[in-house]
């Protein structure tokens, strides 16, 4: 502990030692499930919040989006319990999840009921939002929350905002981030949200309205020891702050901890904002050194050049890589002498406006993910790498900043090819890992500088590689395979420490 921290941990800041802030509920769902249905009137619009436990079908993106019928949620018996073919996965989030899953099985010794229990999450929760337009009329949208597993800790994960959000998709995101926790040894459990909504099509304050209705649909789920929310695709730290503020309004006190990636100013962390990407220039360097080979001497292509992209591709811009090409959903800027990362304006910065960089060829998007270069970071949106694409991919080391840019078929592909490929659940947890400090920061009601959050991102990115890289020396294995056989076992011995509740 650093001087001046009240300790909330039991004298374990930073490790599983922090009972006295796990949520002390059961760590396994009830055997069947609970369907709670809450009606209430707003605005003359008759709303319903469906709080679904369990034995959940996964509607998809509903298509009466916009127009105020998400009534229609099924409750049925098809749990995504691991139906999956090891031969032939669907190439969605959860597919590819729940297959990486059983990949991994192969080569740990876990409770095979707790596998199972594994490939289903503990609870999905499905919200109608209503926003008020800017033009006066009344707007509805779908929400979700996925919590997959808190047998670490609370949930945790990101909230995002995009048009092709589904529950499926919340659920392999929360999986995930179950995951990345593990691989970190974050005292957390994992979960992911979203709203189906393109943010582009709202204004500011529609997107704050949005964001406070979210909010407050979500309220009996989330909070500071129970699950805490972050930015991810489409959200940011302004989201939080909303967020923050919704649900501190409804407390009737300030609750700093109930989401992480705040602006610093209401309790964010410095540093942040960087993280995930920082984290990802992190382990390319490391994984450059592991390999004999000389950052400096390294061409990079960055694919998307939002929070994650951008961080990762001037990072490794700084410390002398040669970042050659990046990308956003309108095309990508490639220049082989290497392109000034700086000067290249992020999605934050100016959304779509990386085709604007004047000192590079344009290509199509798509055209980068084929380019000649030593590293490939999918930084942008899932699914990218495909059986259609991966023989086609001619970069040495493929790092993943995105949430599962690589489908199981393009793994197996790249996995003949003999291209190392450093899964996301280690590469970009940077963004969770700074979630920790900034949720410990909250707690303490302190402040860490810049300094120290960087130094002990970096302690904590290099502990976590350095596991990896010893189970896949040890094992043989794929980095993904390794990175799994971490985080399975160690939520496998979590659970059977704490036990099933009888
Ligand atoms: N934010 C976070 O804390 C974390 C995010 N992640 C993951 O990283 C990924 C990116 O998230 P984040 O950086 O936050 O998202 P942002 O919304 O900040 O940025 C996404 C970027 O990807 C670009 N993009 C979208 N589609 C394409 C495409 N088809 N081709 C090329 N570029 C595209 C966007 O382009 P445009 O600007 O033109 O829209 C934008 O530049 C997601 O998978 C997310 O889950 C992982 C860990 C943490
Ligand atoms: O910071 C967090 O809590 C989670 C960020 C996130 O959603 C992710 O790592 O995918």
């Amino acid at each position: 502990m650093y001087p001046g921290d009240v300790d909330f941990s039991n004298g374990h800041e930073g490790t599983l030692g922090k009972r006295s802030l796990i949520n002390p509920r059961p760590p396994f769902p009830h055997p069947g499930y609970i369907s709670t249905m809450f009606a209430a009137k707003f605005m003359g619009v008759t709303l319903c919040r469906k709080v679904i436990e369990k034995k959940l079908s996964y509607p998809t993106n509903p298509s009466s989006q916009g127009e105020g019928d998400t009534s229609q949620i099924m409750v049925t018996d098809t749990t995504p319990n691991g139906d999956e073919s090891i031969d032939d996965p669907d190439d969605s989030a959860l597919g590819t999840a729940l297959h990486q899953i059983d990949r991994a099985a192969q080569h740990v010794d876990v409770d095979e009921g707790v596998l199972e229990l594994m490939k289903n999450p503990t609870r999905v929760v499905e919200v109608t939002v209503p926003v008020e337009r800017d033009d006066g009329s009344i707007e509805t949208f779908t929400g979700y929350r996925a919590q997959h597993d808190d047998v670490r800790g609370p949930y945790k994960g990101g909230i995002r905002y995009h048009p092709e959000v589904t529950a499926e998709e919340a659920v392999g995101l929360s999986m995930w981030m179950t995951w990345k926790c593990a691989v970190m040894d974050l005292p957390f459990g994992g979960a992911k949200g979203g709203v189906v909504v393109d943010p582009n099509d709202l204004s500011r304050k529609e997107n704050e309205r949005l964001t406070r209705r979210f909010t407050e649909e979500l309220r009996d789920v989330i909070g500071p020891t129970i699950d805490i929310a972050a930015p991810d695709m489409g959200t940011g730290p302004q989201t939080m702050a909303w967020m923050m503020d919704a649900f501190s309004m409804q407390q009737g006190e300030t609750i700093p901890g109930v989401v992480t990636g705040k602006p610093p100013i209401v309790g964010g962390s410095v540093g942040r904002e960087e993280a995930p990407g920082h984290s990802v220039a992190i382990i390319t360097r490391e994984f450059i050194d592991y390999q004999d080979r000389d950052l400096k001497d390294t061409t990079v292509a960055v694919q998307g050049y939002g929070s994650v992209g951008a961080n990762a591709a001037r990072a490794l811009d700084k410390w002398g890589a040669d970042v050659v090409a990046v990308s956003d959903v309108k095309g990508t800027v490639y220049n082989p002498e290497g392109l000034d990362t700086q000067t290249i304006p992020s999605y934050d910065e100016q959304p779509n406006a990386v085709t604007t960089y004047e000192e590079g060829e344009i290509l199509d998007a798509d055209e980068l993910l084929e380019l000649d270069v030593d590293v490939l970071i999918p930084a942008a949106i899932g699914g990218v790498l495909t059986e259609d694409n991966a023989d086609d991919i001619q970069a040495d080391i493929i790092v993943e900043g995105a949430n599962g840019p690589t489908t199981s078929g393009a793994d197996e592909i790249f996995a003949e090819r003999d291209i190392p490929l450093v899964p996301d659940i280690l590469a970009n947890a940077g963004g969770v890992t700074v979630s920790y400090f900034e949720w410990l920061q909250d707690i303490n009601r302190r402040k860490w500088d810049l300094e120290r959050v960087n130094e002990e991102l970096e302690e904590f990115m290099l502990s976590a590689w350095n596991d990896v890289r010893e189970i896949y020396e040890e094992r043989e294995l794929t980095w993904r395979e390794a990175a799994y056989v971490l985080a399975l076992e160690r939520v496998g011995e979590a659970k059977a420490y704490r036990g099933l509740w009888p």
